[in-house]
């Protein structure tokens, strides 16, 4: 059998504090006979110097472009947009395979080098289900900022913390009003993370998920004063708040916090938004009268790194343990060549499979 060699790149996003997986994880692949490689970053929430101490061995940021060829590179997001040709199997989110913009020239770029991206969105155990995924903590953070924001207590730009002084935010004082809440998606990891929020916030939210919206009461809905959205929508469904709901001097709801971020998406559940809000600016006023104030978030697992690491680290590693060529790699491999062949990028024969 073949020693994995795995290399730990550094996020050439600024802002991105996460990591796929953490020192305390590190050591346990070292123990188990992988040869593990960390690239510095200065932004990483786990200083080299853990790793380190876990038996890996430090190189320079971005280094991998000249790692051996066998080297399976590890990372959360984008890649540079150099090299050309991309030679190794990458493991990252690639976000190629809906048809976004840029999906093909990143294709592109494997077929060209012959690498391969296994992408960790579509890690899946054999019946389909996510093995690592940092939804749980976006569900949190989503329903954490709402309930800020309907309380008068959030303040931009919003930046990275832990949970311990995040949740001291959300305690509910002394002054601070009731008001219903309502998670739709509750069953998911992201509602979940929602419920637990509320919860800790003193707010107890009405909780729907498929069974409840299958024959829609958009009364009821807008009849909440807050709601997180944190569906996974497949098929198209019907929208759950529209244009004309904005504008019903009836309705109740005041602060939309979207977890799901589908916007431009044909799946999209909140078709009332052209675009995702900022950490430098994170809500936006929909509508002065009634009020009614959007934040819709596309990396709020980043605002807790240590924590969403350290989860998504705990379910990456065993899979990573086991880093066989069938099994949930396996699929990782078919579906890139499937995207492939969908993209019509026309892959080398690069001996990989
Ligand atoms: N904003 C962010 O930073 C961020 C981070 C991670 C994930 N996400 C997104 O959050 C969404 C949820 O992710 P997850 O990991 O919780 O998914 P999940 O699959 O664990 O849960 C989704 C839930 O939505 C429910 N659902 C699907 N369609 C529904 C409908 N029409 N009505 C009611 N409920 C419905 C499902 O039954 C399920 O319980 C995804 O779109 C994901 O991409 C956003």
């Amino acid at each position: 059998m073949t020693t994995l060699h795995l290399w730990l790149r550094h996020e050439v996003r600024s802002t991105e504090r996460r990591t796929p997986i953490v020192p305390h994880d590190a050591r346990r692949l070292v123990a188990d006979g992988a040869e593990l490689t960390v690239e510095e970053s200065p932004q990483r929430i786990f200083p080299a110097e853990e790793y380190e101490a876990a038996g890996a061995r430090i190189v320079p940021a971005g280094s991998w472009v000249s790692a051996p060829r066998d080297a399976v590179v590890l990372g959360l997001k984008e890649l540079p947009d150099e090299p050309a040709e991309l030679i190794h199997r990458h493991i990252f989110f690639g976000h190629a395979y809906k048809r976004q913009p840029g999906a093909a020239d990143l294709l592109r770029r494997f077929a060209a080098g012959g690498g391969a991206l296994l992408d960790l969105e579509y890690l899946v155990d054999d019946q389909g289900r996510r093995l690592a995924a940092f939804g749980f903590w976006a569900g949190y953070l989503g329903a954490a900022l709402a309930v800020l924001q309907h309380r008068g207590r959030l303040t931009a730009p919003l930046r990275p913390t832990d949970k311990g002084e995040l949740d001291e935010t959300l305690v509910r004082a002394p002054g601070d009003e009731d008001f219903t809440a309502l998670v739709v998606g509750a069953l998911g990891r992201s509602g979940r993370g929602a419920r637990i929020a509320f919860t800790t916030a003193g707010v107890d939210p009405t909780c729907w998920d498929l069974a409840e919206t299958r024959d829609l009461d958009r009364r009821a809905l807008l009849d909440h004063e807050v709601m997180v959205n944190c569906v996974l929508a497949t098929t198209p469904v019907p929208p759950f708040v529209r244009d004309e709901d904005l504008d019903d001097p009836a309705r109740r709801l005041r602060t939309l916090s979207d977890v799901t971020c589908d916007v431009g998406s044909p799946l999209n559940v909140l078709p009332v938004y052209d675009r995702t809000t900022e950490w430098t600016d994170p809500v936006r006023r929909l509508r002065k009268e009634p009020p009614l104030d959007l934040i819709a978030i596309d990396n709020l697992p980043s605002l807790l790194p240590r924590e969403s690491s350290d989860d998504f680290s705990a379910a990456l590693l065993p899979q990573l343990l086991d880093f066989a060529v069938g099994g949930p790699w396996g699929r990782c491999l078919d579906r890139f060549h499937q995207a492939c062949r969908e993209l019509g990028v026309t892959e080398e024969e690069s001996g990989r499979d």
